[in-house]
């Protein structure tokens, strides 16, 4: 890997906020303007939640550690007192009026928040303009020696920006020493990827993967000094069928750049892959599964991007690539979804029978159409109004904290994910060591005909329904929110699914209910001939219900599943979540 060194133009996904400089000051310590550095053995590996809290507010919250390098260095032709700390690099202007005047706004950075150092080559001619700058006229030398430290700046709606600063030095050896010193706190961050591997859909969304990933990504991976091995995938389930045989070793994580059928593919190719390395049978639907070892990273690049929406707050790559740099990692739940004794699919956002399900299928029917697809399909969705008889038994979520109803949705640090991600993996334990049965539990049934079963694992945010279709589900607590909304006239259902994209109550209506569990099945009234035992269990539940009533407006044929965007042709099918098995490139929502 060689260190990236491309500082001469600004590119798309980096702001330069700092003047160009064209003079040093003295420093004012003897052994060229350092405070010496104190050698530390290197902290322990931190996951997000723990590097979050360092993040917010070092001085405040922990007790100040002390400084690794101070000297005296010029931003933006002001003199400034910069400081390095294993948490915080940050610059006091020696100066304040003139300071607040300078533009460099930012007067600290956390260590966690620093993308890239890099030595800058100045020579005292302005590189954007091209002319001499002015002198300051203390300056002897026109070699000036500079460092440019690359840091993630937050901008509006969850957006992130890689921002640069430069600090200029009185000389190289001064130079070196800050550029050393911030090298080995970088170093010291050890759940950053170095190695990845990178699968672009170039099909996805507007066909712009490939674009997106050359022009915003690949410059801040390359900063970052994070070498790729790069696929643009050729065909469906290219990316799956390459996790499920290829060494995974050397790499620290995989990235998918496309929708969230992409993705979908790159989380089955690496869950399948871990659990045929752990020799887990997936067809068997209780089976333990084994969490995922490596990160799956998001460039934004489909029709909804739902997913990354959900984790980040927003579909824009270079955000989902500052967070990919700086290591962040968040475990989410995966629901795995079968029927009869057959593995069928996993779910990580949503899995809708009725309504989403025939809107999937027709959707498909028009790809040609982009993006745009899924209004049109919603809508001739909409006004054929079926509904769908079936029943769905499901196993309440008792022991997790939170409810589908809560005000508050899950954000980055989430005390709820945290404390049930670890309860959960107790009881699992303690549930394997007591042998309880789970027909024990308490299962519940509901009956009835249905436009719409919808069951979440997150917000399912999107652009389109900023809040998503559950808003307060959480990413990794071990639970689904299951809504069941009932037939219903037409007027009402396009109420329920305009509150879904404005702030109103989506639940607080008669005909929908919402239940946060941990297993759901769904038998559908009318089954394929060769389900004869999902026809005997269909015939126990329903016995004579509507059987000759066309007048109800039940479809007699099924809907399918949409499962995060693909098809389940099967309509009879069991479901159960799995807490925490899989881990992104994300810190999940930031308040
Ligand atoms: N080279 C390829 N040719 C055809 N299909 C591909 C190729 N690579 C991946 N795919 C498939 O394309 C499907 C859709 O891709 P993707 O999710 O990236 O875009 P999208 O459907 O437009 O976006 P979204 O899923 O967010 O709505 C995925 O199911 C994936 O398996």
């Amino acid at each position: 890997m060689t260190e990236a060194r491309w500082m001469k133009e600004p590119r798309a996904g980096r702001r330069r906020t700092t003047a160009r400089i064209a003079g040093v000051r003295g420093c004012l310590f003897p052994d060229g303007g350092a405070e010496p550095v104190a050698p530390k053995s290197p902290p322990p590996a931190r996951d997000t939640f723990q590097r979050l809290s360092d993040c917010r507010s070092p001085a405040m919250e922990r007790p100040v550690p002390p400084p690794l390098l101070v000297s005296r260095l010029l931003v933006s032709e002001q003199p400034f007192e910069v400081t390095l700390t294993e948490t915080v690099l940050c610059w006091q202007p020696l100066r304040p009026k003139k300071a607040s005047s300078s533009g460099t706004g930012h007067l600290s950075v956390p260590v966690c928040d620093i993308v890239a150092v890099c030595e800058t080559e100045e020579d005292g001619i302005g590189k954007e303009s091209g002319r001499w700058q002015k002198m300051p006229s203390f300056s002897t030398d026109l070699t000036l020696h500079a460092f440019t430290v690359y840091h993630v700046q937050r901008s509006k709606e969850h957006h992130w920006e890689c921002n640069e600063v430069t600090f200029h030095c009185s000389d190289h050896l001064l130079c070196n020493q800050w550029v050393k010193a911030l090298k080995e706190q970088l170093d010291l961050q050890a759940m950053r990827p170095k190695h990845l591997i990178i699968f672009i859909n170039p099909f996805g969304g507007k066909r712009l993967g490939k674009q997106i990933y050359d022009d915003k990504v690949a410059p801040l991976f390359q900063l970052a000094c994070i070498t790729a091995d790069v696929i643009v995938t050729e065909r469906a389930n290219h990316a799956r069928d390459h996790l499920i045989e290829a060494d995974l070793e050397k790499y620290d994580g995989i990235v998918s750049v496309g929708g969230d059928g992409m993705f979908s593919e790159v989380m089955h190719g690496l869950i399948s892959r871990t659990q045929k390395n752990s020799g887990i049978d997936e067809n068997y639907p209780t089976a333990e599964l084994v969490p995922c070892d490596l990160r799956i990273g998001i460039i934004p690049a489909g029709s909804t991007d739902c997913i990354c929406y959900a984790t980040v707050g927003t579909n824009d790559p270079i955000t989902s690539a500052l967070h990919i740099i700086i290591g962040d990692s968040q475990p989410i739940d995966v629901s795995s979804v079968h029927h009869k004794h057959m593995f069928l699919k996993y779910s990580v956002s949503l899995l809708g029978y009725g309504f989403y399900g025939d809107t999937l299928i027709d959707s498909e029917k028009n790809r040609w159409m982009g993006p745009s697809r899924y209004n049109f399909s919603g809508f001739k969705t909409f006004l054929s109004h079926h509904c769908y008889e079936g029943a769905v038994s499901f196993l309440p979520a008792t022991e997790t904290p939170g409810s589908p109803r809560d005000p508050k949705p899950c954000t980055a640090g989430c005390h709820i994910c945290k404390y049930s991600g670890d309860q959960l993996k107790v009881s699992q334990k303690a549930m394997k060591l007591k042998c309880i049965d789970e027909e024990q539990q308490q299962w519940k049934v509901v009956k009835g005909k249905f436009l719409a079963i919808n069951s979440t694992n997150m917000s399912c945010a999107c652009p389109k329904s900023p809040k998503g279709l559950s808003p307060a589900a959480h990413l990794a607590d071990g639970t689904i929110d299951l809504i069941l909304v009932h037939k219903c006239s037409r007027l009402n259902f396009l109420r329920h699914l305009i509150r879904h994209t404005n702030n109103d109550d989506q639940f607080d209506h008669a005909f929908v209910e919402v239940h946060r569990v941990k297993e759901f099945k769904f038998t559908p009234k009318y089954c394929d001939e060769e389900d004869t035992d999902i026809q005997d269990v269909g015939k126990n539940l329903f016995g004579q219900i509507c059987r000759d009533h066309p007048s109800c407006s039940c479809a007699q044929h099924q809907s399918s599943w949409n499962c995060d965007g693909e098809i389940i042709k099967h309509a009879a099918i069991e479901v159960r979540v799995h807490c925490q098995l899989l881990k992104l490139f994300v810190r999940g929502i930031e308040k």
